[in-house]
Formats: C-alpha cells, sequence, structure tokens
C-alpha cells in the first residue's frame, strides 16, 4: 500500500484521478488539496465519490505531502515546477499532468508557456511519461511528466510509421477534435454551453503549445526532425478526443503491410486497441477507460495513410495515464485499478 496526495483535487482531472484511484487496491490517498475549498469533504463537492473518501481539502503544504510517496499534481502550468524540488529532496516520487516537465528545450517551453522556467535541473531529469515509448525508464523515475492529452492520441497514432521510417517525416498533420472538459474546470465563458452547443469550432491554427510537445516526441519516433501541421478543434461535447492523422507513405506498395505492423506494434500494450483496418473509432468507445482505440484507413490510389485514433481526454489523456504511470513506477500490474471498460451509451 501506498501513500499518495494530490494538489489540484478540484479540478477535471484531479476528481477523475480521485475516482480511478478510489478503487485501486495498492493506493491510499492521504491528502487532496484546494486552496478555494480548504475545509470542504471531498464527497460533499463531489458526492460520486460519497463512502469512498472521509478526507477533506486541505491547503497544499509541503510538510504534509513530503509523507507521501507519490504526489500528482493537477495543477495549471507553472505551480508544480515550483512545489517538486523541495518533494523531490524528500525523496517523494512525482506525477505532474501539467506541461511544466514534458518539454526539454527550455526556451521553447518559455516561448509557449509565458514565464521562465524555475527548475531546469528538474526539467532535465524527467522523464516524459508516455508508457507504449519509455516504460523502462518509468520504472526508476523520480519524477514523471505525464504527456497532454492531444499530444497523447497523436503521438501513438503515428509512432509505428515513425519508428519504421515508412513516411514523409516533414509533412505529417494532426486534425485533432476535443470535448470541452479538456480546458479544465475554472469558469470561462467561451466555455459555456450556451457558447460551445451547436456549434463548433478550430483554434489555435496559427500555434498551439501542444505543438512543441508533439513535434518533441515525433521527432523522437523518428529520430530525425519532422514537420507536423497541428490543428485542435472545439466540439460540443464533454469528454474525448479523436485526431485524424496524414502521412504520405514513401512506397506505396507497402501499404498492406500496415494493419500487421501496427498490430505487431501494440500487441503487448494494455491500453491501445488496434482496430480492424477501415473502422472508425468512436469516442464514446473509450469514454471512462484508459484506452486509445486507432483504425488505418486509404483512400482509392492516395498514398496517404489516415489513421482516427480517439482517447478520453481524462484518461489516457490525464488522469488514466497518470496512475499507469504510478502502476508503473511502483512495480503494480500496470493495468491495476485501469481495468474498467467505456461507458456506453
Ligand atoms: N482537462 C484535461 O483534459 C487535461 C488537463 N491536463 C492538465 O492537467 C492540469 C489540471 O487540469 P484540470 O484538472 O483540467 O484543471 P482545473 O482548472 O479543472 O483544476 C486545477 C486545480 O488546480 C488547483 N490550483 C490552481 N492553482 C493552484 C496553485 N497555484 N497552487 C495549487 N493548486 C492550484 C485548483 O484548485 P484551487 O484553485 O482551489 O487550489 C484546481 O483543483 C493542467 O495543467 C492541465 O493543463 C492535462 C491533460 C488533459
Ligand atoms: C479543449 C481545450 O481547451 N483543451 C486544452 C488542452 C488540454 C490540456 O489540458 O492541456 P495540457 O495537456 O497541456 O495540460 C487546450 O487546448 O488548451
Amino acid at each position: 500500500m501506498i501513500k499518495v496526495g494530490i494538489v489540484g483535487g478540484t479540478g477535471y482531472t484531479g476528481v477523475e484521478l480521485l475516482r480511478i484511484l478510489a478503487v485501486h487496491p495498492e493506493v491510499t490517498v492521504s491528502c487532496i488539496t484546494s486552496r478555494s475549498e480548504a475545509g470542504m469533504p471531498v464527497a460533499d463537492m463531489y458526492p460520486n465519490l460519497r463512502g469512498h473518501f472521509d478526507l477533506e481539502f486541505s491547503e497544499p503544504d509541503a510538510s504534509v505531502l513530503k509523507a507521501c510517496d507519490l504526489v500528482f499534481f493537477a495543477t495549471p502550468h507553472g505551480v508544480a515546477m515550483r512545489m517538486v524540488p523541495e518533494l523531490m529532496d524528500a525523496g517523494v516520487r512525482v506525477v505532474d499532468l501539467s506541461a511544466d516537465f514534458r518539454l526539454k528545450d527550455l526556451d521553447v517551453w518559455a516561448q509557449w508557456y509565458g514565464m521562465p522556467h524555475e527548475t531546469p535541473e528538474w526539467a532535465e531529469k524527467a522523464v516524459y511519461g508516455l508508457p507504449e515509448v519509455v516504460r523502462d525508464e518509468i520504472r526508476s523515475a523520480q519524477l514523471v511528466a505525464n504527456p497532454g492529452c492531444y499530444p497523447t492520441a497523436v503521438q501513438l497514432g503515428f509512432l509505428p510509421l515513425l519508428e519504421q521510417g515508412l513516411v514523409d517525416p516533414s509533412r505529417l498533420i494532426a486534425d485533432a477534435k476535443s470535448g470541452a472538459s479538456g480546458a479544465g474546470r475554472q469558469g470561462k465563458i467561451g466555455m459555456l454551453h450556451g457558447e460551445i452547443g451547436e456549434s463548433f469550432k478550430a483554434y489555435g491554427a496559427s500555434g498551439h503549445r501542444h505543438l512543441p510537445e508533439i513535434r518533441q516526441g515525433l521527432t523522437g519516433a523518428a529520430g530525425s526532425q519532422v514537420g507536423v501541421t497541428f490543428v485542435p478543434h472545439l466540439i460540443p461535447m464533454i469528454r474525448g478526443i479523436e485526431a485524424t492523422l496524414y502521412a504520405e507513405l514513401k512506397d506505396p506498395s507497402g501499404f498492406d503491410r500496415l494493419q500487421a505492423l501496427y498490430e505487431e506494434r501494440f500487441r503487448n500494450e494494455p491500453f491501445v486497441d488496434v482496430m480492424p483496418f477501415g473502422s472508425h473509432p468512436e469516442t464514446r468507445s473509450v469514454r471512462g477507460a484508459n484506452q486509445c482505440r486507432m483504425a488505418l484507413h486509404r483512400q482509392e490510389d492516395s498514398n496517404i495513410v489516415i489513421v482516427s485514433s480517439v482517447i478520453d481526454n481524462l484518461v489516457k489523456g490525464a488522469a488514466g495515464q497518470a496512475v499507469q504511470n504510478m502502476n508503473i513506477m511502483f512495480g503494480f500490474r500496470e493495468t491495476m485499478g485501469l481495468e474498467a471498460p467505456a461507458l456506453l451509451p
């Protein structure tokens, strides 16, 4: 049994962590922070957790967090980077759901996140926790940077093509759509039902902060600099991301082997499902599940590979992947607490 703390327990990813950890047999949650709701019983704010947690939200307090074996940060960017050094010195392990430790180039980080990075030494040591790529490094990591939601869906979908050098790496396209929970729980007019319902729009087309993260991951997979166009869209649903990915095959005669390549690449991955060629994975098939489902397509006489990749942004795109990382770090079965299939309808 390990003792776990959550900093930022009132946000969407924080409560998703609680939902998953409520039934995790190896975890006791000993501390859940919120500055605005300190003193409120967790189950009063989230009745779905009644009977599971007899805890109140508390102010973030390093002396309490230092008594944990692992702390999850489910906070806005810029918070974890300031609190992590003290926890690292105390030997606590951390999974950070924010972007503070995801990018290795800290000039790029500062450019996208609008502040200088304050703990470059930990940014360098952090492991970018996409288990399907760096499982062995995660096992021994003290600090894991949990990947972003869009970057998870996009990287998993492109990985086999880039690792095998089958496509032109300079002309990748990721056309991604997300539900509104991706923007978090803090009130914003643009996220009101009346604003996003019955509507659908692209945003960040000239550049989104996930672009450098996607570029970093895909460059690692390809072994050389990639060129990627990434455009996110906001769709009127709550959970889910669908990323439609496009890449140009260098040798179109290789098309027939791609399905087998994808199936083989993810054969031993418990949380990646390669569907039959030509399928259309739906976000509802992963809603609430720590799962990425994907399928390959080809249009007639085209040498463009199309991959459709879906995840739940709050689960494989955030809290579920964070628990998957925790399981790997502590030597628990990787699927522990994460076995539940998606909610339908
Ligand atoms: N939503 C999503 O789909 C995904 C989110 N993420 C990332 O995960 C992180 C959390 O996201 P999400 O749950 O959506 O965010 P929310 O805005 O819903 O919640 C943020 C939480 O952090 C706490 N918090 C805010 N400021 C501070 C601070 N200075 N110190 C300590 N606690 C603070 C808030 O509580 P209080 O203010 O009361 O302390 C709240 O509990 C973000 O970095 C986000 O980018 C990553 C992948 C997907
Ligand atoms: C729909 C929506 O607004 N999505 C968020 C991205 C999700 C997120 O939380 O970003 P991180 O993974 O970097 O933490 C956005 O575009 O800013």
